[in-house]
């Protein structure tokens, strides 16, 4: 679904590569966190599948194409499957929540009918149910953050990219929001979300790929935010017959019991209600004229006049 060809990245100006010769494959429906300092390349990732930026050397493959072979005027089609989330929200500050999420439909050419339809769907999908008529402002941080998140995802992405999605806020309406990714990761879209919160990736136990310097040093399967191989995991191989098995079964019974401290259990998420009104908010100083122009560009959300051969022609193949 995403593939990385040895891909390095070289910013003008900057002698050291963002991205040094990485490999990195992500499969559909997959949830992936990329950590790793500043600096360490999350973003420079992140930019190449929305073919924001393009690799100095190496390939990008995202839902079957060569990024590389996809014109400029067919990289808005492209970027219709992919829904991007940020850490600063980027809602449009004179607009309400309805027409936040509507706007990304209406630019794409949807019809009236349908943006009826699916603007209410998916604030409910989101948790905004019945606040459509509210401008951001009148939102919590957290709420924001599900406005943002609507907007991403109303046009059924196959991927959805999250850029620090929880960077602005306290952390319990981050476990409100982590809980709304896994829900429409478990809807099928695929995930990859750039994160410096320990916590969150410790709790998820999701795969991690970690970045130093550009370069990958480490790729888990269920990895937390610092390096867990050393971790002894009492899952029995399938190969240690049951004995292994009986032995797991009694250390989870131990578990359960009160007062038993030995034995790691898994943590879920928890449900956290999203109000808190110290949130911190999103800026409100940007002028919606230009925001309105780099959410097109950023949504792929240019032009609602292009015939459908256009859009068919850079639909997924895999
Ligand atoms: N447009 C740019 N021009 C020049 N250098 C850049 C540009 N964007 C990123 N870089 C450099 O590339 C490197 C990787 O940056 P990137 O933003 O990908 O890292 P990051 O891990 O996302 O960092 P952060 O966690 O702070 O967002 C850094 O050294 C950064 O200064």
């Amino acid at each position: 679904m995403i593939r990385f060809d040895t891909v390095t990245k070289k910013y003008a100006g900057n002698p050291r590569p963002a991205l040094n010769g990485i490999d990195l494959e992500v499969q559909r429906g997959e949830f992936v966190f990329l950590v790793g300092a500043s600096g360490s390349g999350k973003s420079s990732c992140l930019q190449l599948i929305l073919k924001e930026q393009r690799p100095s050397k190496g390939s990008v493959h995202v839902l079957g194409h060569d990024l590389g072979s996809i014109s400029n005027r067919k990289v808005p089609y492209f970027r219709r499957n992919l829904g991007v989330v940020f850490q600063d929200f980027r809602l449009l500050t004179t607009k309400t929540v309805f027409q936040n999420v509507a706007f990304s439909l209406q630019v794409i050419g949807k019809s009236r009918g349908f943006v009826q339809e699916a603007v209410p769907d998916v604030l409910k999908l989101v948790g905004l149910d019945g606040k459509g008529g509210r401008m951001p402002h009148e939102l919590s941080g957290g709420e924001q953050q599900r406005v943002a998140i609507a907007r991403a995802v109303v046009n059924k992405p196959q991927i959805l990219l999250a850029d620090e999605p929880t960077g602005n806020l306290d952390p319990a309406t981050s476990a409100g929001i982590m809980q709304l990714l896994e829900r429409i990761n478990g809807n099928g879209t695929t995930v990859v979300m750039a994160t410096h919160e320990a916590a969150i990736v410790d709790r998820m136990r999701r795969r991690v790929v970690e970045l130093v310097d550009g370069r990958i040093v480490r790729d888990e399967t269920k990895g937390g935010y610092g390096d867990t191989a050393s971790i002894i995991d009492i899952t029995p191989l399938p190969d240690r017959g049951e004995q292994a098995a009986k032995a797991r079964e009694e250390a989870e019974e131990a578990a359960s019991t009160p007062d038993t401290h030995s034995v790691a259990v898994p943590v879920t998420v928890e449900s956290v209600p999203d109000t808190d009104p110290d949130a911190p908010r999103a800026s409100a100083e940007h002028d919606d004229t230009s925001e309105h122009l780099s959410l097109v560009d950023r949504l792929g959300l240019r032009s609602a006049n292009r015939s459908n051969d256009d859009e068919q022609n850079v639909g997924p193949t895999t």
